[in-house]
């Protein structure tokens, strides 16, 4: 794995102004609720309004890397508190920043929640939890965190995963592996762009993973588009054992490739990573966590991205285990 820098957008001090005096608005008008449906189209309002300055700094994925860096935010340490022991019991810590992650998410496209996970929230907190330390979640820490598309599983999945870091003292990096980097076979790209196995939910979603009502559908793990390739792979999840040797192996040797190109990006406080879902899987290398309310913490956005094509049309339909995603911004 190598730290190469990935590509930055670095906003100057008035764009910076223009988005946390916006986010600094709603906060006031609305209380600390980041989720309210008037707050939500309030903050479609907002977005429309940002200057085209801002709106550049959200363009597209532009590189074969499939992510960047938007910088210039700052985040004060005192003034955000402890970090949040879990999830669950953040409540509205760093409200400001769930609302000024959602104004980018909406520039970007349409902010997605689960109603699965924690509790339909738009914006979710990802700080390790004690108990959780081993699992392939966002709450783990002293495991690796093994590189995946966020929410395989389901053919409503984010197109965008954005991670804004509120603290990271550890300098704990997110990993993150482009298949436009990745180097295969013809005979490989053609075996691993049929669909043989399914992608099963992952533990985030307890409801998902009980779902019996129908098979869990085969899906390809890669896509060819006029664009190039993308891909939707979860190792941890995926049952490889029903596979014969030959996908095995071909699915081996990507995820070779994928080891060879991974980056990792250690995030700074107001530092916004936003990763290509189609193009990019991340994880997290291990660490150990503090538990003392000074650990690392990330805030994490979903994104749609409306009329894109960079899925088998067969998706549509998928069952998605019973699970459906909530649009910020109803279309
Ligand atoms: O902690 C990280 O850097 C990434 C965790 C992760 O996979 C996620 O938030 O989706
Ligand atoms: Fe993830």
């Amino acid at each position: 794995m190598s730290t190469a820098a990935a590509p930055v957008r670095q906003l100057d001090a008035h764009t910076v102004g223009e988005l946390r005096e916006a986010a600094e608005k709603l906060l006031a008008e609305f209380g600390m609720s980041a989720t309210s449906p008037g707050l939500l189209a309030r903050i479609r309002e907002t977005a429309a309004g940002f200057s085209d300055t801002l709106r550049h700094h959200c363009r597209p994925v532009d590189t074969a890397d499939g992510l960047f860096v938007l910088r210039g935010l700052e985040v004060d340490d005192t003034e955000i508190g402890r970090t949040p022991a879990g999830w669950a019991t953040a409540g509205d810590s760093g409200a400001l920043y769930d609302i000024a992650l959602l104004l980018l998410a909406t520039v970007m496209g349409n902010p997605i929640a689960w109603e699965g996970q924690q509790d339909g929230r738009f914006v979710h907190n990802i700080v390790p939890s004690p108990g959780h330390e081993t699992e392939q979640t966002g709450a783990s820490s002293t495991v690796l965190l093994s590189p995946h598309t966020e929410d395989a599983f389901h053919p409503g999945r984010a197109h965008l995963l954005m991670l804004g870091c509120m603290r990271n003292h550890d300098h704990i990096a997110t990993t993150a592996a482009s298949v436009r980097r990745t180097r295969l076979t013809d005979a490989d790209l053609d075996r691993l762009t049929r669909a043989v196995v399914p992608i099963l939910p992952d533990d985030a979603y307890e409801a998902a993973q009980n779902f019996t009502d129908q098979a869990p559908p085969a899906v390809p793990t890669l896509f060819a588009t006029d664009d190039g390739m993308t891909l939707r792979y979860d190792p941890a999840y995926t049952p490889l054992d029903d596979a014969d040797d030959a996908y095995r192996a071909a699915y081996g040797r990507l995820s070779d490739e994928l080891a060879r190109v991974s980056v990792a990006v250690s995030l700074d406080p107001g530092e916004v990573l936003v990763v290509d879902n189609d193009l990019v899987v991340h994880g997290r290398v291990p660490f150990q966590a503090r538990f003392d309310g000074t650990d690392r913490w990330l805030k994490r956005a979903s994104v749609r991205v409306p009329g894109r094509r960079t899925r088998p049309p067969a998706e549509a339909a998928e069952h998605g285990y019973g699970q459906a995603a909530l649009e910020a911004h109803p279309s």
